[in-house]
Formats: structure tokens, sequence, C-alpha cells
């Protein structure tokens, strides 16, 4: 990988983009950042807390703050699933190196995520996963330069699909 080229990880919770990120930067001698932990950070707070204090759209609106004014050369980021309804954010990510969006089926994810209610997802209340899913797909897709689908794959073989289609650019 290129001096300080960095890449970006997007997609539904539970996708993989914290798992593969690690094993990624590893792979690539990048740092390695996952912007949960930045917001966690600046904030002193866990994102279920600061959910609990205010709502989904604060914690939004954190984020979007926190991935717009990074500074994230030679790193593999992954984001939380909700950076993409930071359209300054991503624009800012986006400066740093391609957007690769781990796509996974709905089907799939149920099968990841047991705790949907309370896993701390930055949703309206009420918001079914069918409803939230294709919502977020749509946004996924506009952002992405690379699309990997994940279904069915181990973790290698996500790290290897990613790093093939990363070759590839
Ligand atoms: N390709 C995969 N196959 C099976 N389990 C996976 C895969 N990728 C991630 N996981 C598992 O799914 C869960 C969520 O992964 P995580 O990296 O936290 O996702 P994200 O950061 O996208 O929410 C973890 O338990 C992780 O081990
Ligand atoms: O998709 C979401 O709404 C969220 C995903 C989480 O990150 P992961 O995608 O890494 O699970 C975290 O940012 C927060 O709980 C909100
Ligand atoms: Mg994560």
């Amino acid at each position: 990988m290129k001096n300080n080229k960095s890449i970006v990880l997007i997609g539904m919770p539970g996708a993989g983009k914290s798992t593969v990120g690690v094993l990624l930067a590893k792979e690539l001698a990048l740092d390695f950042v996952d912007t949960d932990v930045l917001i966690q950070t600046r904030e002193g707070k866990t994102l279920q807390e600061i959910m609990n204090e205010s709502d989904y759209l604060n914690l939004r609106r954190i984020e979007g703050e926190v991935i717009a004014e990074a500074e994230l050369p030679g790193y593999v980021i992954a984001t939380g699933g909700s950076a993409v309804y930071s359209e300054a954010g991503m624009a800012n990510l986006g400066r740093f190196g391609p957007i690769v969006f781990l796509n996974c089926s709905a089907e799939e994810l149920r099968r990841r995520i047991h705790n949907y209610e309370s896993r701390g997802i930055a949703k309206a209340p009420g918001q079914s996963f069918a409803e939230l899913f294709e919502e977020r797909q749509a946004l996924y897709r506009k952002y992405a330069d690379i699309t990997v689908e994940c279904d069915g794959c181990d973790l290698q073989q996500v790290l290897d699909a990613v790093l093939r289609e990363l070759k590839a650019l």
C-alpha cells in the first residue's frame, strides 16, 4: 500500500468492519482506528450512554462531527454503521483513500446480531431491521468505491477479497 493512503470500511453493524479492519491494517502495515472509539474518547462516554442521555440523532450528529474533522492518513478506518448519514464526514474520510463497503445480506446480519434493539444502533425507535437495512443499503452503495460481498465468507476470505479488490483499483 502506498505511503499514507488509508482505507475506509463502511457497512451495517455486524458486517465485520472492526474485525476485518484490524486484520487489514496488520496485512498492509497501516495504522488502525475505529471511529466508534474516537467518538467515545472525545465524549468521555460510551455510545450507549450518549444515546441514553440524548437520542440517536445526537449520536449521528456527534459521529458526523468526529469523522468530518478527522485527520487519518495511513490508517485502516473502521466506521460505525451510521457514518454514512454524514455527507461531510464521508467526504472527509474519502480524501484519505478508497471506501470499501462490506456487504452482508439482512439474513446474514440477523444471524450475527442477536441484540438488535439493545446494540446501540443509531435508528429511530420502532424502525424495523428491514426498514433500516433498506435505508442504509442505498447510502452504502452511494459512497462505496469497492463492494465486497461477505455472505458465506469467513474472516480470511473477506480479507483476501478486500486485498484483491484494492489491488485491482
Ligand atoms: N466474515 C465473518 N464471518 C463470521 N463472523 C463474522 C465475520 N465478520 C465479522 N464477524 C463477526 O460478527 C460480529 C460483528 O463484527 P464487527 O467487526 O464488530 O462488525 P462491525 O464493526 O461491522 O459492526 C463479530 O462477532 C465478528 O466476529
Ligand atoms: O449502525 C449504527 O447505527 C451504529 C453502529 C455501531 O458501530 P458498528 O457498525 O461498528 O457496529 C456504532 O457506531 C453505534 O452503535 C451505531
Ligand atoms: Mg464496529
